[in-house]
């Protein structure tokens, strides 16, 4: 342990695409103790696909190296990547790979699920979201169309968050922010939509429970991990519903993550129903809601972009006008699944650190654009931009978000902020105290301020001139 804990210790857990990473963090301070990290595999190519039992080994991995600090710990929650789907056996165990949120390959499925269901507005209106590829009805459908003796073989459905929650503690437990994310969870009901799962041949017995904000999901019965057995675990949540907890975030404040997904959101009073499928009209974990868009291709196009150009990812050049759309896993936000990197405007004044730039540049043109879309009448227009994930910790990505968005941004010091928001949740449930009012208290949100630079307006309308003249390129 590297500092002196004054309260009751609490694990957060960040299981995300890349990796899995744990933070012990004292419930009273939100001092962080010790920290772990061990590494996912993903699978390449069109199909995205993960082996769940690799992420309870990374788990076991990240909670040893916290050493004796994640020994003593009182509770625990688990913030995962959202949509995952996770199938498993009568016996518990997983039938194939999970097939993960970037996974694009069920995009035939997803139109065709929307069109069966009443249409977009329909789904909007009903489920809060229009279900694209991403969502795990459309994966599950997938599944049943080309393996169908897996489907068959499936006796229980799980997200990423809630297969790891089960395998801690015995118990088939949710909650209301990851469900949000699976297609067939209704924000209109807040509950399971029995006529959309009935179409897709999904019994409601194969789903979890979902645990009211503040529930606990139980205690930890796992004997292989090195947490004490008994100590509680929260009901977790989705990844991004679990930073919004660890930034104590308030209504209308925008948020803009750099990861393997690109994210941006706020929390919302109001249940969001956008009919063009943009916005995806989450819950968060405390019983607001979560207007969130998300994009495929964010720092690991980037870094393929620079690699590419055998460049370091922080050697760019502003100026000139080559424009860069890097959709290299196809994209999500705009909804275009097939497809694939697009650069216009090469001249011969175009140099190596202008193309890198112009790959940073469509990558947060497109969240910035659906940011216009999150932020609903509640968002302070010129609130500063939380900029939060791995890519928030690069000069290049954080000036590219000031320029192409003319808004001031926020750095928070802290760096882990799902696992911080996880650890935030088990503090809650432990002190019996809002999550998101113990972020506060631990002044999670609190870093660097960088004034708004004038907003690069030029480089926003290529951008956009691009996206609508190369659509037919894109759409193939
Ligand atoms: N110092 C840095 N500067 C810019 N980008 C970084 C830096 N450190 C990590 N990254 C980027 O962060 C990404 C991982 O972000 P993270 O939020 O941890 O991922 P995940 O979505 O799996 O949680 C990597 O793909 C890498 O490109
Ligand atoms: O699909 C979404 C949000 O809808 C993604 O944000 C996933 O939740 C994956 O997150 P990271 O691994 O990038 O954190």
């Amino acid at each position: 342990m590297g500092a002196q804990s004054a309260g009751p210790l609490v694990v957060g857990v960040d299981s995300s695409t890349q990796s899995t990473k744990t933070l012990v963090v004292d419930a009273d301070t939100g001092v962080v103790l010790a920290r772990g990290q061990a590494p996912h595999a993903v699978s390449g190519g069109e199909g995205k696909e993960s082996d769940p039992g690799q992420w309870w080994r990374a788990l076991g991995e990240a909670l040893a190296q916290c050493g004796d600090a994640a020994r003593q710990a009182s509770a625990l929650s688990v913030g995962g990547q959202q949509h995952g789907l996770v199938t498993l056996d009568a016996a518990g165990a997983p039938v194939r790979p999970a097939l993960l949120w970037n996974d694009v390959r069920p995009a035939p499925q997803s139109e065709r699920l929307i069109a069966e269901l009443g249409g977009a507005q329909a789904w909007a209106e009903r489920v809060g979201s229009v279900p694209g590829p991403a969502f795990t009805v459309a994966k599950w459908a997938w599944l049943r169309e080309n393996e169908p003796a897996a489907a068959a073989a499936t006796a229980a459905v799980r997200l990423p968050h809630d297969y790891l929650v089960q395998r801690l503690t015995g118990e088939a437990v949710t909650d209301r922010g990851d469900a949000s994310g699976t297609g067939w969870w209704a924000s209109s009901t807040e509950s399971y939509d029995t006529e959309i799962l009935e179409q897709v041949g999904l019994a409601p017995e194969a789903l979890p429970r979902v645990a009211l904000p503040g529930e606990a999901a139980g205690t930890v019965h796992a004997d292989d991990l090195p947490l004490p057995k008994g100590a509680l675990v929260a009901a977790g949540t989705g990844d991004n519903m679990a930073a919004a907890l660890g930034l104590g975030l308030r209504p209308g404040q925008p948020v803009l993550s750099l990861g393997t997904s690109g994210t941006v959101y706020t929390v919302s009073r109001h249940r969001p129903a956008d009919p063009t499928g943009t916005v995806a009209g989450f819950a968060d974990a405390r019983g607001d809601w979560l207007p969130l868009a998300c994009t495929l291709n964010c720092t690991l196009a980037v870094d393929r972009v620079a690699a590419l150009l055998g460049r370091d990812r922080e050697a760019v050049e502003e100026g000139g006008e080559v424009v860069m759309l890097p959709f290299l896993d196809g994209e999500r936000t705009p909804n275009l699944p097939g497809a694939s990197g697009l650069v216009h405007g090469l001249r011969h004044d175009t140099t190596p650190g202008r193309l890198l730039q112009a790959a940073y540049d469509g990558a947060v043109f497109a969240l910035l654009q659906a940011l216009e879309e999150v932020l609903d009448a509640d968002a302070a227009p010129d609130a500063p931009l939380l900029l939060i994930g791995g890519g928030a910790r690069g000069r290049a990505w954080r000036e590219t978000v000031r320029r192409l968005s003319g808004r001031p941004v926020v750095v928070p010091e802290a760096q882990e902020l799902v696992a911080l928001g996880a650890a935030a949740q088990a503090a809650g449930l432990l002190l019996g105290e809002d999550p998101a009012a113990v972020a506060r208290r631990w002044g999670t949100a609190r870093g660097a301020a960088y004034e708004a630079r004038p907003r690069d307006g030029a480089a926003w309308d290529r951008l956009a001139a691009t996206l609508a003249d190369g659509a037919a390129l894109l759409r193939r």
